[in-house]
């Protein structure tokens, strides 16, 4: 028989559990950043990666249970005040949805090592424990029990920095606290939720939906408003986005394309967690405008990725895409594979994806190539291949966007010249007539015609005045 006696002190909750957070105060929680927070400040981990021992039922995966675990690792790294006491691969027959995932001679060894760890939260590797398997750990370790989805929520809550942010939070919360509905009738059940504090006892279905359709709408409506703050903001030219496993160098890619001083990147996990623009001009002279993406992580939940997909959306209408992979990670095909998988599920088939994406292998410099031919070869920090991918997201959205050469002659006083000029449009040096100046430029059909309604409204103006 297990001892469930074997008590830690819990770590203190920053609030007190309580029942069903109202709608009212819901409201107030997600406008008030201050309040909106990880239910933890401070956690000493001890983190178990099960490794599933292969069987005709085991899943097939490419990846190695040590870079398993050290990703994990880095995740807990990602939150400011967690740290990890102490790690372990323990084999587990997963499969078989145990209630407590091992047997009582693992699990004490493992209740043993979180004691002599001094351990104050227990993860446990794996996209998302039961309602019933987080339960049962709690009983037995008397401590906060994390899986990959409430740990990335929690970082996700630490760092949300807007009302959508937060609201998709929020959301996303939904579906976990159904799960838990009315299973959980212990005091356990307060200490399980990533976020705020509440108790899912006594959350009825009713509530939770009448919860869920307020924050759809709240959603939906803050989303309307930021595309209008976009829209008002929006750079111009067609758009690139560049994707990517987290820590492949989006940020850095993008850094040193457009040389915008706002972005730093930094070697931690979801370093980036809001999608940004930057402009950039290609040796054509097209100006683009670039998206700094959200990193893709293994095993993302699903209603988490989808939450997340109001910024994700515009990203794959993008005209050209950008996937940026750090081949000098020895997982690096696992994190390959888990981006195509992501695109798929954000609508990008692929034939969609043959057309679209540019695949860069990054990180040269530190070795490491994946051996396909048609991956570009780069390295953000030595600036390695730069100049032969520009040519190539040049001919790229060329393609996509439909661009083709024309001449245009201006008299030398037209202010439509320096509309050319300010759009990016113009190819080299414009030769001069006696009167005109011949410039060589490359339009979509709908930007030529934009051209000429911008030019036939400055003489008009011209004609009143
Ligand atoms: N050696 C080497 N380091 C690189 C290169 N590119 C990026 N890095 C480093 O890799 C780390 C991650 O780079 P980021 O550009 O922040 O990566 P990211 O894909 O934006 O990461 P997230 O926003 O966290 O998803 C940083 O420490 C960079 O300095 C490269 O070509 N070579
Ligand atoms: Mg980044």
């Amino acid at each position: 028989m297990l001892s469930r006696r074997l008590t830690t002190i819990l770590p203190s909750l920053r609030r007190s559990s309580s029942a069903i957070t109202p709608i009212e105060d819901l409201e107030e929680l997600i406008r008030e950043p201050s309040s909106f927070k990880p239910q933890w400040s401070h956690l000493d981990f001890l983190v178990v990666h099960p490794r599933i021992r292969w069987g005709p039922n085991s899943p097939s995966t490419l990846r190695d249970p040590k870079l398993q675990l050290e990703e994990a690792i880095a995740l807990i790294g990602t939150m400011p005040d967690y740290r990890v006491a102490n790690s372990v691969i323990v084999g587990t027959d997963y499969n078989t949805k145990r209630a407590r995932i091992w047997g009582e001679g693992r699990l004490h060894e493992l209740m043993t090592l979180k004691e002599e760890s001094r351990a104050t939260a227990l993860m446990v590797n794996v996209q998302r424990l039961t309602a019933m398997q987080q339960s049962e750990l709690f009983s037995l370790f008397r401590c906060p029990i994390f899986d990959r989805f409430n740990l990335v929520l929690s970082i996700f809550s630490l760092y949300a920095k807007d009302e959508v942010a937060r609201l998709q939070i929020a959301l996303a919360q939904v579906p976990y606290l159904r799960q838990r509905l009315n299973r959980l009738r212990t005091e356990s059940s307060s200490v399980l939720l990533p976020c705020w504090s509440e108790n899912a006892v006594v959350h009825s279905e009713d509530e939770l939906r009448q919860r869920e359709q307020w924050l759809r709408k709240r959603l939906n409506e803050a989303v309307e408003k930021e595309k209008k703050e976009r829209s008002k903001h929006s750079l111009r030219g067609p758009s690139v986005a560049v994707v990517g496993y987290t820590n492949a160098g989006k940020t850095s890619l993008i850094k040193r394309l457009t040389g915008s001083s706002s972005l730093r990147p930094l070697n931690r996990l979801f370093a980036t967690l809001h999608t940004s623009e930057h402009s950039a001009r290609l040796g054509s002279g097209r100006v683009i405008t670039m998206a700094d993406t959200i990193g893709f992580l293994y095993d993302l939940p699903l209603d988490l990725l989808a939450s997340f997909d109001a910024t994700l959306a515009h990203v794959i209408h993008s005209d050209v895409i950008l996937h940026i992979r750090d081949v000098s990670n020895p997982d690096w095909r696992a994190q390959d594979e888990e981006v195509v998988k992501t695109l798929e599920r954000l609508g990008l088939d692929e034939e969609d994806r043959k057309g679209r994406v540019i695949t860069i292998d990054n990180k040269i410099d530190k070795g490491g190539w994946s051996g396909e031919e048609s991956a570009w070869r780069i390295s953000c920090a030595s600036g390695e291949g730069m100049r032969e991918l520009i040519v190539e997201v040049d001919r790229m959205v060329r393609m996509r966007t439909g661009v083709r050469g024309r001449i245009i002659s201006l008299p030398f006083s037209s202010p439509s010249i320096q509309y050319l000029y300010r759009e990016g449009f113009v190819v080299g040096e414009p030769v001069s007539t006696d009167t005109h100046l011949k410039f060589q430029v490359n339009m979509t059909d709908e930007e030529f015609q934009r051209f000429k309604s911008f030019s036939k409204e400055i003489i008009k103006t011209l004609r009143t005045k």
